[in-house]
């Protein structure tokens, strides 16, 4: 596990955030720290205010009360540039265009955009926009099907693309909705992978998870469970038997393995 910076180095933040989704109050005074340089999941039952959080601390949705701050700045003083230049989402079965090629889907990441036959680059598209997209098509294990469309990749492939894409913006934090879901075994560890490596070069991600043994990797955790945070902290004090019968009502049993915590439900099946 790498090294996490201090909680006070500053992030992305929600102080006593409460969010109104139509009627129902979503999300509940929730305050929570994603530092820079790690990698938080947020974690708790289906409808616990998971995707609206993440929403809250993106701009995307307007806080009925309390606040967010990115780099120590609430985010209304960030303009709408800077703030598509620091943030990044990777959000929940986003329909991609099934025409486009990976190569031009992710330079979408840098501010390009597409037309009928082909990729439109931004103006002025420099070397260092053409690296960042190479780099992520690397980092991502993508460049090998570079020149596909989209629609000749599984499922899992245009999973990948997509991280790419939102990679390719060097964003200084990348929130990602249940970036895993769908992806078989081994693809769900690659994108673990390979969000722990771009942690180490210092993008703060948060990955909204539903596999609690995959989350268990991550260097922070966030439990919600009715719209308020039930537990946060470092794998091990938040994934207790207690907290997890409070937020799922399920009992579970949490055994070490080496370094790993594993949560195994007790549901007599
Ligand atoms: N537009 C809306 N109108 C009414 N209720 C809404 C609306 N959007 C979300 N909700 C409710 O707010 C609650 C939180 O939704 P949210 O999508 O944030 O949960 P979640 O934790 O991400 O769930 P899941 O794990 O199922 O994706 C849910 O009970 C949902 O039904």
């Amino acid at each position: 596990m790498t090294e996490s910076p201090p909680a006070t180095a500053p992030g992305l933040e929600a102080l006593d955030v409460h969010v109104q989704a139509g009627s129902f109050p979503a999300v509940r005074g929730v305050s929570v720290h994603f530092p820079p340089g790690a990698l938080s999941a947020v974690i708790g039952p289906n409808g616990a205010g998971k995707s609206t959080l993440l929403r809250a601390c993106l701009g995307l949705s307007r806080p009925e009360r309390g606040e967010v701050r990115l780099l120590g700045r609430p985010l209304g003083q960030w303009s709408r540039a800077q703030r598509s230049r620091l943030l990044a989402y990777l959000a929940q079965g986003e329909e991609l265009p099934l025409g486009t090629t990976v190569r031009d889907m992710v330079a979408l990441g840098r501010g390009a955009g597409t037309w009928r036959f082909g990729l439109l680059p931004r103006d002025p598209w420099g070397p260092e926009d053409e690296a960042a997209v190479e780099g992520a098509l690397a980092r991502t294990d993508t460049a090998r099907f570079a020149t596909r469309r989209l629609g000749e990749l599984s499922g899992g492939e245009r999973q990948r693309v997509a991280l790419a894409r939102a990679l390719a913006a060097q964003p200084r934090f990348l929130l990602l909705d249940e970036p895993t879901n769908h992806l078989d075994l081994a693809y769900a560890l690659d994108v673990m992978r390979y969000l722990r490596c771009e942690v180490a070069g210092g993008l703060g991600a948060v990955a909204v998870l539903h596999d609690l043994n995959l989350a268990a990797r991550a260097d922070h955790l966030v439990l919600l469970a009715q719209g308020r945070v039930l537990a946060s902290g470092p794998p091990g004090a938040v994934l207790t038997p207690e907290h997890l019968h409070a937020a799922y009502g399920v009992w579970t049993r949490v055994v070490r393995d080496q370094e790993r915590l594993i949560v195994i439900p007790e549901d007599g099946l």
